[in-house]
């Protein structure tokens, strides 16, 4: 077995496969599949993965492996072979899946340097550049401003040669320990032979007499109010030693966590659980679909769950929507199961990441919790996953590859033999078709666990407020109420509904909107800077004074950014203390949770923000909660536009009253008898969904058909429309009767960075070659994609049909 099967770190379709590679005598003992190498490709020196070993090859002349990266596989047997399903069934590549499963760190990075390959002087400018160097890094020659031709041609001629080097991310934190060289009672006698004058350093070492343990110097520094000079004398003197020690980045002070205990299940908690307990105890997998109301103790099932799973020497995977790794959240499994958990989330420096992740590799752990990716922990006992807010779209990638974490559970599940569990109080139709077709099974828990009762929700015709003469965002009751409602001490939620919605800049004379010159897409304007931006591609340029159409200075921003809702909140109720909570105010890392804790701590009567607000906060003291623009999202180019909303209504609705005080829920809206926004303020799940099915087979979408999504890109627009014809054509040749192809149509924006789009949609039923078809269909652009700078992407599952 001699000779390993590689893939490597090529993101191309041509080189989607594995190569063949020697192993020199020296790796042949330690090297496993599962491994990252290094390899000679091509010119340069490239990462891989070893997938396998073998002792055959059809190819006799086989480099050699340069170099292995890791001690230990970063991937099992089970992530091999997952990844090889995922990229088959997303139409990946295998690198980027690989890739994909492991924290940024352990991505390799190339280094290119210029070696100098001959004793012979070398042209002025070049040889002045090497300066007596034999290696320079390739970055030097950039900032040199030489001629490249001129580094070509010595290239050409062998004087000098790239050489790319593999250099990996990883870094390891150290701390130091100081700890006395000696013992506790001869330090008494050093003390007293140390001179009157060493007074810091009689009192550091009458420290270590009662702790002699090795301790962080850091630490150290602060507890005895020493410095590092003082501890350095005292090292040179012999009494104390000094060394690195490796430590985990932990973001979370386990310690910190009050610790909590099983609560007494009710009985609709208990039958939920039962048959899930039952099948962690036969290691059995199945998937389960827990539809609870908001506040129905739906967390309480998982860690219940969880702590048999623990029990059982297994391990645990809970997934949680981004946004909602919340302080609240990480507590709540943290305070249960302490320093058994790890937590993996985007708001960690990548570090941190990597430690987490090096702590479940390890198996020092049992439970994660974590966001999307956190499906692919490297645990190799599962004994449940979990899945919270299934419903949530940040569950699917929108980058390659396109996977959802939902699929990678289930697949994983069977693997493991163990159950899954997708938890959300308003499932996707997707899910709870499968529920009630029995491909899943279905627990219910229609109560909140205190019995209170959901909010009240009124809804309020703001067509009504426009007759009325009310032109504010603000309806008469929505203010009134919150004025109630902060005169009894009690705190308010504010939901923007953003998405759809913008600051855009229009022209009161001639109705010019600003655009971005690259993208199809209004700008948006922001106030802190005065500028425009477009959210697609960065490009920004200064608010303009005067229409560049018409000349007319009443050029003015228009829509409701929460900027502008929080300047009008604050001259309609004065005394109103607001936090606003959105993308620019939770940019910096930590952001987010600083605001949250400063509302629980009540130093705010309102919580003003979008989506993000929506979910997982649990406030006592939050009696309303009003929702600002409930239709701007039902409008947009979706067919899940009216379930989007029926989601976000319901989630944001649940916000209110959790606990003694009741809650009240006002919904403003343009479209009062939308089905979406009625049944939501009847907290009726069932009703929505038999209705939204009809339309949803009257129009032949999922979860009635499955969709594939082909979105093609051109700087030039004929390019673009003829690329995506072919495509359609192709496939139309070659789908079943019953299968419709779509398009070209223009994508919803419909040009992005100065490259049009056009998209093709497959709807089909059943289609079990489709795969295969469009990979054989996307070769044939192979050239075109490598030449012509054409961008095609394809999205098995599409979430986002902008
Ligand atoms: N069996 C129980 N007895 C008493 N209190 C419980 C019980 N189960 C859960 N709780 C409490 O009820 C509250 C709501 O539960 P939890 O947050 O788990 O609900 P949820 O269904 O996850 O809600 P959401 O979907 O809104 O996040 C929590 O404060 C929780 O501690
Ligand atoms: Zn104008
Ligand atoms: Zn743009």
């Amino acid at each position: 077995m001699n000779i390993a099967k590689v893939i490597v770190d090529v993101p191309a379709s041509s080189i989607n496969q594995t190569f063949d590679y020697k192993i020199p005598e020296r790796f042949q003992e330690i090297l496993n599949v599962g491994m990252r190498v290094i390899v000679p490709f091509g010119p340069r020196k490239i990462m891989g993965f070893v997938v396998g070993r073998t002792d055959e090859s059809s190819f006799d002349k086989l480099k050699e492996i340069s170099d292995i990266l890791d001690i230990t596989p970063v991937l099992t047997d089970e992530l091999l072979g997952l990844g090889k399903w995922l990229a088959d069934e997303t139409l990946s590549m295998y690198i980027t899946v690989f890739q994909a499963m492991l924290p940024q760190v352990l991505k390799a990075q190339y280094r290119k340097e210029l070696v100098r390959m001959t004793e012979d002087s070398l042209p002025e400018d070049l040889e002045n550049f090497f300066a007596g160097r034999d290696f320079v890094v390739y970055e030097e020659f950039e900032a040199a401003k030489i001629s490249f031709y001129q580094l070509q041609k010595a290239i050409q001629d062998g004087d000098i040669s790239v050489n790319y080097q593999v250099k990996s991310k990883i870094t390891k934190k150290h701390i130091t320990v100081v700890e006395p060289r000696i013992e506790p009672h001869s330090l008494e006698e050093e003390i007293l032979d140390l001179p009157k004058i060493a007074k810091k350093q009689k009192e550091l070492l009458a420290y270590f007499i009662d702790h002699p343990e090795p301790i962080d110097q850091k630490i150290l520094v602060q507890k005895c109010n020493t410095s590092k000079s003082t501890i350095k004398a005292l090292v040179d003197k012999g009494l104390l030693v000094t060394f690195k020690q490796e430590v985990y980045r932990n973001p979370y002070d386990d310690n910190a966590y009050a610790r909590t205990v099983a609560l007494e299940l009710t009985e609709q908690q208990q039958e939920a659980i039962a048959p899930i307990k039952q099948h962690i105890r036969e290691e059995t997998h199945d998937t389960f679909l827990l539809h609870g109301v908001t506040g129905s103790g739906k967390t309480e099932v998982y860690l219940q769950a969880i702590q048999d799973v623990i029990d059982n020497g297994k391990e645990a995977i809970v997934l949680v929507p981004e946004i909602s790794l919340t302080p609240q959240m990480v507590r709540r499994f943290k305070g249960r199961f302490g320093s058994n958990v790890a937590v993996m989330h985007s708001g960690l420096s990548s570090g941190e990441k990597y430690d987490e992740w090096r702590r479940i590799h390890r198996k020092e752990v049992q439970v994660v919790v974590g966001a999307r990716s956190a499906i692919f922990a490297p645990f190799e006992k599962i004994g449940i996953i979990i899945i919270d807010e299934e419903h949530e779209n940040s569950y699917k990638q929108e980058d390659q590859p396109r996977y959802h974490a939902r699929d990678v559970a289930i697949y994983r599940g069977r693997n493991h033999n163990c159950p899954v569990i997708l938890g959300s109080a308003t499932p996707t139709l997707e899910s709870y078709a499968r529920a009630q077709k029995g491909v899943y099974q279905l627990a219910t828990l229609t109560k909140r666990t205190n019995n209170s009762e959901m909010p009240d929700v009124e809804i309020v015709d703001m067509r009504d407020e426009l007759h009325a003469g009310n032109r504010s965002m603000f309806s008469r009751k929505l203010k009134e109420s919150i004025e109630a409602c902060i005169s009894r001490g009690e705190q308010a939620v504010l939901l923007l509904n953003r998405r759809g919605y913008s600051t855009f800049v229009m022209c009161r004379d001639c109705g010019h909107v600003k655009e971005c010159p690259h993208c199809d897409i209004a700008l948006t304007y922001h106030k802190n800077s005065n500028r425009l931006k477009c959210h697609y591609c960065s490009y920004e340029e200064p608010m303009p004074k005067i229409c560049p159409e018409c000349n007319s200075d009443l050029i003015r921003f228009f829509g409701t950014g929460t900027q502008r809702i929080e300047e009008n909140l604050t001259q309609l109720i004065p005394e109103a203390r607001v936090i606003r909570m959105d993308v620019d105010t939770t940019r910096r890392k930590g952001s987010h949770e600083k605001l949250l804790t400063q509302f629980a701590n009540k130093e705010a009567d309102i919580l003003l923000g979008t989506q993000m607000i929506a979910k997982g906060l649990d406030f006592e003291n939050v009696t309303l909660v009003g929702v600002l623009t409930a239709d701007s999202m039902l409008h947009l180019p979706d067919f899940r536009s009216s379930e989007k909303t029926f989601q976000l209504l319901t989630q944001v609705s649940g916000r209110a009253g959790r606990h003694e005080l009741p809650g009240e829920v006002i919904v403003q809206t343009y479209t009062p008898d939308h089905y979406s926004i009625q049944l939501a303020s009847n907290y009726d799940y069932t009703t929505f969904f038999q209705n939204e099915m009809r339309t949803r087979k009257a129009f032949q979408y999922p979860p009635y058909v499955f969709l594939s999504l082909i979105t093609v890109s051109h700087p030039n627009h004929v390019s673009a429309v003829q690329a995506t014809q072919k495509i359609v054509q192709l496939l139309m040749k070659n789908v079943g009767e019953d299968t419709v192809v779509l398009g070209p149509t223009p994508s919803p924006i419909a040009r992005m960075k100065d490259r049009y789009r056009y998209q093709c949609m497959v709807k089909y039923k059943n289609e079990p070659n489709l795969r295969t078809l469009i990979r054989k269909i996307i070769r044939q652009f192979d050239e075109e994609v490598r030449k012509n700078d054409l961008l095609i992407t394809v999205d098995m599952q599409p979430y986002q049909l902008m």
